[in-house]
């Protein structure tokens, strides 16, 4: 079985991830794919450079983030730039998905933690039997992005401008996870949903 896994940036998306990977699915990070494919000697880096010049990367060779971000997400980023870098890194993103759920024919349940799933729906070339989106206002994961992550109003409120907004995540969604609730209560409706998800199996297998 196969579930997608979304949320705002700061909603509690890996909070959740962690806990259905502790419950036993497989999880496969997206985010962290994202920063594998961009690390040196790998085909990305080059093209970005290619993309968007030299000063994207660092003196030691390795992908300015911060750069990067500044010239994504900033005031006086082109528009068409994160379309141009998404071009490159998400072919290579899904490539090594796909070989992480090759890697797992055992694994029952797989989750696939996209934060841009909605974004990319129609283009992703997984299908999903669930779609889980993670929830918060906007007003709270501003103030988680600007406290825990160093990031200034202004960077936390561009990145959620260049994401989907709450509406569209719920509209691909058949669950929703509201991360105002007590950090207890989630993790029960997180249990509550991964065994649910074990009963279809099982009802399936029957
Ligand atoms: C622009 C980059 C270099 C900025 O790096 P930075 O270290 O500041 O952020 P990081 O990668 O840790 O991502 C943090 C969060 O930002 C948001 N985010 C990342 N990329 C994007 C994007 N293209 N559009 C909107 N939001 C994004 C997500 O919510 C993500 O969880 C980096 O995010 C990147 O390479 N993005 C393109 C790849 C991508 O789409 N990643 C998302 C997973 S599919
Ligand atoms: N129900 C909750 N109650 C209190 N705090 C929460 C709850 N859910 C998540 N948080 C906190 O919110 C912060 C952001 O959560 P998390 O890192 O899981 O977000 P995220 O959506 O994965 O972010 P990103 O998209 O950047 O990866 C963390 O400090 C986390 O502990």
């Amino acid at each position: 079985m196969r579930i997608g896994l979304t949320g705002g940036i700061a909603a509690g998306k890996s909070t959740v991830a962690a806990r259905l990977s502790e419950l036993g699915a497989l999880l496969i990070d997206y985010d962290a794919l994202a920063h594998d494919v961009v690390r040196p000697g790998g085909v990305a880096l080059p093209r970005i450079e290619v993309e968007f010049g030299s000063a994207v990367l660092n003196a030691d060779g390795t992908l300015n983030r911060s750069w990067m971000a500044d010239h994504v997400f900033g005031k006086d980023a082109q528009p068409d730039a994160r379309a141009r870098l998404d071009a490159i890194e998400h072919p290579l993103i899904y490539a090594e998905a796909s070989l992480a759920e090759q890697l797992h024919p055992e694994a029952r349940i797989i989750v696939h933690d996209v934060p841009l799933l909605a974004e990319v729906i129609d283009t992703i070339p997984f299908s999903f039997d669930h779609i889980i989106t993670v929830e918060a206002p906007v007003c709270l994961r501003l103030e988680r992005m600007t406290e825990e992550r160093g990031m200034s109003l202004e960077q936390a409120e561009a990145r959620i401008r260049h994401q989907s907004s709450e509406e569209e995540r719920r509209a691909i969604a058949d669950i929703v996870i509201d991360s105002v609730q007590p950090m207890a209560r989630m993790m029960d409706q997180v249990n509550e949903v991964y065994q649910g998800f074990l009963a279809e199996l099982d009802g399936a297998a029957a």
